[in-house]
């Protein structure tokens, strides 16, 4: 096989001559996007999607919808009132949910969880594959209960039972009803079944058994969502039973949604102004949210910065110190590899638990994180359900990302305060955020190279 020289380029992560002094516009969320997407598809009636994030992911996304009937426009507006938006927006008009269809999935976990449901409505065959790396990803706690909700799926043409790529044979409706999933190595199980839940005939009821379920900000996305658009959900956080959602039958409505910024992508440039003791600001920082890159509030105050939300968005000031931290990552455990970045080159030991679930994201991060800071001099630690980080004097060399674009954005992060640091494929990056390189130059005010 001949390398795609793509993924062996190296890209030298700029070092920062001074403190940064910058403000970032953010692209929109992944998670919401990629929800938003879906709830659109399945509502009665055309909805707005505006800011919505464009990357690999979200494209994914909408070629998949659009292969299965459903109609995205996208637009550009020219009267467009977004501070600092693109005025894009995209109108998605619903329709008969049909095969054939091959959805391909990419390494995006939001396309290869969320949409199997989908297809289980749709009348006809829909094959799902993707990049190696989602043949290895969890997803029988998709498949197993869509099979215990009525649904016809062959997994065991190619590759194992259980695992991409497979073809959902939909029937056109899917009955729904309970089940029973243990969704410990992915939250994205719960979120697929309560996403489509409101067009199975029963609704559906998902009952977790197993151990922690991770990323639970990312449930409440989903249950904010679907009420957003009208569903009626029950969950463990107002009042039902610990580990079980229900989510009744019924109609969706179109909506006009402005997506807010991926707060999980402001990370590495928040991170910079805490490492070179500057500060960065993102604007449009939304008051209220249930995206994960909240919590980065709280956390990066206690690595050693400060916030102020106002009218322009939320100012993150670094104090020139990184403190070391003790913290359990498990509800937020997609902003790991940027903090395990920022923890080695802190004052003091670190400790991230709770997110062994992060050996079966888009790679094993906590080996790859190990690995490539331990490379550059570090001293990392792999523990049951998390890293060690004890911070050493590090120096350059190739910083790999094994097509992560979360290794891309924290090894650019040390590469701030490390000469000579060297990305490996940091077009990685277009999975959530294609523009990062340049996003992060003009951070930098161009001075670096
Ligand atoms: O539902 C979502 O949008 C996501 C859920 C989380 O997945 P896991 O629960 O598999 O970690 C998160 O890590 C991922 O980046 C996005
Ligand atoms: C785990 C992630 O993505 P995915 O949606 O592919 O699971 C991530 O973005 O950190």
């Amino acid at each position: 096989m001949t390398e795609n020289p793509a993924h062996t380029a190296l890209w030298p992560a700029p070092t920062a001559s001074g403190a940064v002094d910058a403000t970032v516009h953010v692209p929109g969320s992944k998670s919401v996007t990629n929800r938003a997407l879906v709830l659109a598809a399945l509502a009665a009636e055309p909805g707005w999607l505006r800011r919505p994030l464009r990357s690999r992911d979200t494209l994914l996304m909408a070629s998949a919808l659009r292969a299965l009937g459903v109609g995205i426009e996208e637009t550009v507006s020219s009267s467009s009132s977004d501070a600092g938006g693109t005025g894009e927006a995209w109108r998605v008009i619903p329709a008969g949910l049909h095969g054939p269809a091959t959805v391909d999935v990419g390494n995006a976990g939001t396309v290869m969880r969320f949409l199997p449901p989908v297809a289980a409505l749709a009348d006809g065959s829909v094959r799902f594959d993707g990049d190696p790396r989602s043949y290895e990803r969890p997803l029988h706690g998709v498949i197993d209960a869509l099979r215990a909700l009525g649904a016809r799926i062959d997994d065991t043409v190619q590759g194992s039972p259980g695992a991409l790529p497979m073809t959902v044979h939909g029937g056109g409706a899917l009955e729904g009803g309970q089940v029973e999933i243990d969704a410990s190595s992915s939250s994205q199980f719960v979120s697929a079944l309560l996403l489509s839940g409101p067009r199975f005939n029963q609704g559906v009821e998902v009952r977790h058994v197993g151990g922690t379920l991770p990323s639970m900000a990312h449930i409440r996305m989903t249950v904010d969502m679907l009420r957003a658009v009208g569903a009626q959900v029950d969950e463990p956080e107002t009042g039902g039973e610990p580990d079980v959602w229900r989510v009744t039958p019924g109609a969706l409505l179109g909506r006009d949604l402005t997506v807010e910024p991926d707060l999980s992508n402001a990370q590495p440039f928040m991170a910079a102004a805490l490492v070179t003791g500057g500060r960065v600001t993102i604007p449009d920082w939304p008051a209220r949210t249930t995206q994960p890159g909240d919590k980065l509030r709280d956390i990066f105050t206690e690595m050693g910065g400060s916030c102020e939300l106002t009218e322009k968005g939320l100012t993150f000031t670094g104090s020139g110190g990184i403190h070391g931290i003790d913290v359990d990552l498990s509800e937020v455990g997609e902003l790991t590899p940027v903090i395990a970045a920022v923890a080695a080159l802190a004052d003091g030991p670190s400790t991230l638990r709770g997110v062994a679930h992060l050996r079966l994201h888009e790679t094993d991060r906590l080996a790859a994180l190990t690995k490539e800071i331990n490379e550059l001099g570090g001293d990392v630690t792999e523990t049951a359900d998390g890293l060690h980080i004890r911070p050493r004097r590090l120096h350059g060399g190739i910083f790999h990302t094994y097509d992560d674009h979360r290794m891309a954005t924290a090894g650019s992060v040390i590469g701030l305060a490390v000469e000579g640091v060297q990305i490996e494929n940091v077009a990685t990056t277009a999975k959530t955020l294609p523009d990062f390189p340049e996003m992060w130059a003009t951070m930098l005010g161009d001075r670096q190279g």
